[in-house]
């Protein structure tokens, strides 16, 4: 298995409870890698596995051809941007920043400056009294400007608003652009950064249930959508992973059989919609677990009936 950073048959215990499970995934380099997953899946273990701070009970952990626990050969190269990020009491803006600077061998000054200006952070204020997402920027400041060769970021933006998570997405495609390195970014905000993850590694109760890039991805499914009877009767021989229905009018996500689907779907006057990368997440997590598409199912049906 090859990769920037790779697990091989990891399995990851804590007292009664396994996080991981014979997890195998590479992720590869310069690509920006979606870690998606429920609540308690095991993303942040995973990213605790390969930033060194844990060692799995099973199976082998590898970043940039070395195992990262007490490696600060490896570690040097890894930047972890978590989601609850600490930093000492004492810390102002200005110092979480040179510190980062001596930690990460590409450190980029002009850019930390510049994203400071951009996030509006004040430089001198102590971290431990700046907002909620106000510390989150920080963290994202740090992530950006150390330019490691593997960054990861554990849901970067807690309190973050919208407007500054769009410039998180804007700033990091931009310096991507211009120095490509492996990024791992786990959220739950799937919609809004879906375009700019080229992979997604989808984990579900510690099992690795997608391993594929976001183009195949979005080409397995079609979406339609049109009068509810319509609709019906196209999705007669489709294998159906999503249904919405509201007032005899259906949307669903259906997985693709065939290149003439398309083309058979707007013959019936359908209008075929691109697949959202959340609702394939989604639909794929609720197959899983058994979940049913409860409410949309039943409405879906009463309408086609
Ligand atoms: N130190 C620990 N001791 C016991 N169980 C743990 C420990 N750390 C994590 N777990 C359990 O392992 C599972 C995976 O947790 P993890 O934090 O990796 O999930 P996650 O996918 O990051 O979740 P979320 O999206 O909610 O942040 C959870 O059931 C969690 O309770």
């Amino acid at each position: 298995m090859t990769g920037a950073a790779t697990l091989d048959r990891v399995t990851m215990r804590f007292r009664g409870h396994t996080a991981l499970s014979d997890v195998s995934v590479a992720f590869q380099a310069d690509t920006i890698t979606g870690l998606l997953g429920r609540n308690g899946a095991g993303k942040t273990t995973l990213m605790q596995l390969l930033t060194g701070h844990r060692v799995p009970t099973s199976g082998q952990v590898e970043v940039l051809g070395g195992r990262p626990y007490e490696n600060d050969a490896v570690l040097s190269r890894i930047c972890f941007i978590k989601e609850s990020q600490r930093y000492p009491d004492h810390f102002r803006v200005r110092d979480a920043v040179e510190v980062a600077a001596t930690l990460y061998p590409s450190w980029d000054r002009d850019l930390a400056e510049q994203l400071l200006d951009d996030f509006e952070l004040p430089r001198k204020r102590p971290v431990k009294k700046l907002s909620r997402g106000m510390t989150s920027a920080v963290g994202i400041v740090l992530g950006l400007a150390s330019r490691a060769p593997v960054t990861l970021f554990d849901e970067p933006y807690l309190g973050l608003d919208a407007v500054a998570r769009q410039l998180f997405y804007d700033r990091l495609l931009a310096d991507y652009a211009e120095h490509p390195r492996t990024v791992v970014l786990s959220t739950h905000l799937i919609e809004e950064i879906s375009d700019l993850l080229e992979h997604i590694v989808l984990i579900d109760r510690g099992r690795v249930l997608l391993d594929a890039d976001a183009e195949s991805l979005r080409a397995t499914a079609l979406t339609v959508a049109g009068p509810a009877d319509i609709v019906a009767r196209f999705v007669a021989d489709h294998r159906v992973l999503r249904r919405e229905a509201v007032a005899g009018h259906a949307r669903v996500v259906v997985q693709l059989r065939s290149v003439t689907d398309r083309h058979a779907a707007t013959e019936l006057g359908l209008t075929v919609e691109p697949t959202s990368i959340q609702q394939l997440v989604v639909a794929l997590s609720r197959a899983a677990t058994g979940t049913p598409d409860t409410q949309a199912n039943t409405a879906f049906e009463e309408v086609s009936r």
